[in-house]
């Protein structure tokens, strides 16, 4: 069996970009960039002013408190152009250009305006309250560079540069097909004898879009072979990525990996951690097919370790980004650990990190209030309290 090291370098080895397409800027959140973004224009524009106030020159001022006629008024949107009589002083607002001659904005904090005449009272300050043309950026500069997905910062940035459309990684398009004769949809578990809700797919469904996936649908199925290659073939012909839940394992029921054939080609068959060792990679034709294990928290901590980078290489990302190891300390003694690489539940916390109550790769409880997931490597010994640890959000 791989390590988890092993597994993670095939899965970035696979989890290559599916070519790119033009978008909006409203289509573009969460999307990762092509080509570059650059600037159409300079910005600011032309000077402008930081700050509500008055334009004046600086050989205009004098000891206070000094009064000035008022020329004119610039806001944000005027035209640049308009130019200050010698004298004399602008009514302006931030963002609005800085009329011709004038070099100083003072902010009407410090002055008092009656009619047509301004009172410069209290000293200004040192600063010229102008932004400069161009200070920000250029015509022409890189705003944000190809590979940069697009938060709410990034997106930001680039919709300064005056684009109406940029180009973006397509995303993958993906299918959940969740097995198992006892599932049924939440709040419908109760009433069918030995039905139990099918949890695993709402959340490896809102994992799939917060990594840059786009979801056609979830179906949930019976152990029946003909449904599942029947769903299979389906799925195959629109997702780029299948993702299977359940049936991974060795049981006569376990048909999650058959009906993609006798012998699927196998980016891996299995990978030596715990939770998780049944989560398989195949490719089939042009397509993924990742198969998370059925226990949700293996599902979970599988999706976290295997499927982050899958997706996040797919969509255009750096996959390796998608999984970064921290050093922390764990509150609690930790056991020793077997011969597989183990991946304890945990709580970040002030103390340190805190070990979730229930290990068990069945249990869903401890899930909502872990945010951390221990890597403890084969054969580490059992540590008291208080023990340097490697971590990954979880
Ligand atoms: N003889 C062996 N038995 C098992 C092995 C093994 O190596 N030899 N591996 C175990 C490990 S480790 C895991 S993990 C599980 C994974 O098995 P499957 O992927 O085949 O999962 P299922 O049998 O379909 O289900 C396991 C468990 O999880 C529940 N489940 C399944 N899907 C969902 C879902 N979508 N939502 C909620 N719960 C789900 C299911 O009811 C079972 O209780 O196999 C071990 N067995
Ligand atoms: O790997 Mo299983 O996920 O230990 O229960």
């Amino acid at each position: 069996m791989i390590s988890f090291n092993e597994a993670l370098s095939r899965v970035i080895g696979v989890a290559l970009p599916l070519g790119s397409e033009s978008v909006s800027f409203e289509a573009a959140s969460g999307r990762v960039l092509s080509e570059g973004v650059t600037a159409r224009f300079a910005m600011p524009r032309t000077d402008v002013s930081a700050m509500d106030g008055y334009a004046v020159r600086e050989a205009d001022l004098k000891d206070i408190p000094f009064s000035l006629i008022i020329a004119g008024e610039a806001a944000a949107g005027t035209l640049p152009g308009q130019r200050l009589p010698e004298r004399t002083a602008f009514r302006i607002f931030t963002g609005a250009p800085v009329p011709d001659g004038a070099n100083r904005v003072i902010v009407q904090e410090n002055a008092e305006r009656a009619g047509d005449r301004v009172t410069f009272l209290r000293p200004h300050g040192p600063g010229r309250n102008i932004r400069a043309a161009g200070s920000d950026f250029a015509a022409g500069d890189l705003l944000v560079p190809a590979g940069i997905r697009l938060d709410w910062r990034a997106l930001t940035t680039a919709a300064a540069a005056d684009q109406g459309r940029i180009s973006v990684w397509r995303q993958p398009c993906v299918v959940i097909l969740a097995t198992g004769d006892e599932l049924a949809a939440p709040g419908q578990a109760m009433e069918r004898p030995g039905a139990i809700p099918e949890s695993v797919s709402p959340g490896i469904a809102a994992f799939v879009t917060a990594h840059g996936g786009r979801l056609l649908r979830s179906e949930r199925l019976p152990d029946v072979p003909e449904l599942l290659g029947a769903a299979a073939a389906r799925a195959l012909q629109e997702a780029d990525l299948i993702i299977m839940i359940g049936g991974a394992s060795v049981g006569d029921r376990d048909y999650s990996r058959s009906v993609f054939g006798e012998a699927p080609d196998y980016v891996f068959p299995k990978v030596a951690i715990k939770p998780g060792k049944p989560v398989w990679l195949a490719r089939i034709g042009t397509r993924l097919v990742l198969g998370l294990p059925g226990n949700p928290t293996s599902a979970l901590v599988t999706a976290r370790l295997l499927l982050a980078p899958l997706l996040t290489g797919m969509s255009g990302g750096d996959a390796a980004t998608a999984v970064v190891f921290e050093q922390g300390c764990c509150a609690d003694p930790l056991p020793a650990c077997g011969d597989r690489e183990t991946f304890l539940r945990a709580r970040m916390t002030e103390r340190g990190l805190v070990l979730a109550d229930s290990q068990d790769s069945g249990s869903q409880r401890s899930l909502a209030a872990s945010d951390a997931l221990i890597r403890r490597l084969p054969g580490a010994p059992a540590e008291p309290a208080g023990a340097p640890v490697s971590y990954i959000r979880f």
